[in-house]
């Protein structure tokens, strides 16, 4: 799918740090392991068994990561203002998991809260900010929402987020889990959607003008 493949990273370019490419595979292998870790705890809260995302529906992950730079305000165009500021429009995720590594020191990733108030998510140093995706909010028969979130980098600073996305597999079928659907009183709050679907609509209309 050419929209997918039009950002992929190319491994091996000269100015890139010569072990980058290792240490970019170590990195996506580590965020997969706490990633299907993290899924075993959400399976056993929502009261399902711990293997209730192995399989097609998490386990064998259609994982992506981005590593995205947000220059600082001062050097965008040229002038510093608060209009100049670059960043990321109000999106949710799409698949299961976000771990999101963010630069310390800068303050630029907001989250909407219940009462549609956006609230910044600080750098922690040490921890990563993990969102909920579209795929785990279906799964979940809406018990887990998948976050309204921006990025405003109004620091003069370069940012750098590093985000590894963890996904169900490209062609999950995925629909509310049976546990979630009782929870809710017999009720299915969203259809069936296949996740690789989903993706393509939704890179679509993000990313293409
Ligand atoms: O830069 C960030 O902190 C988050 C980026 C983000 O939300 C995304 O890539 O989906
Ligand atoms: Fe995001």
């Amino acid at each position: 799918v050419d929209v997918l493949l039009s950002c992929n990273i190319v491994f091996d370019r000269p100015h890139y740090p010569p072990n980058f490419k290792e240490l970019m595979e170590e990195y996506i292998s580590l965020c997969t392991e706490v990633s299907r870790k993290i899924m075993r705890g959400i399976a056993l809260a929502l009261g399902g068994s711990p293997d209730e995302f192995e399989g097609e529906r998490g386990g064998d992950a259609f994982w992506v990561m981005r590593l995205i730079g947000y220059p600082g305000a001062s050097t965008a165009n040229g002038k510093c203002t608060s209009e100049n500021d670059i960043g990321c429009g109000a999106h949710t995720d799409y698949g299961l998991l976000t771990l999101v590594n963010q630069d310390e020191n800068i303050t630029a990733l907001q989250v909407r809260n219940q009462a549609g108030e956006w609230i910044s998510a600080p750098p922690n140093p040490g921890t990563f900010v993990c969102n909920i995706g579209d795929m785990l909010k279906i799964l979940s028969n809406g018990l887990y929402e998948s976050t309204l979130h921006r990025v405003i980098n109004k620091s003069q600073t370069y940012r750098v987020c590093v985000a590894f996305f963890y996904e169900p597999n490209y062609d999950a079928a995925v629909e509310p889990l049976e546990v979630c659907v009782r929870k809710r009183g017999g009720t299915r709050k969203f259809e069936k959607a296949v996740y690789g679907e989903h993706l393509v609509s939704k890179v679509q209309t993000n990313f293409v003008t």
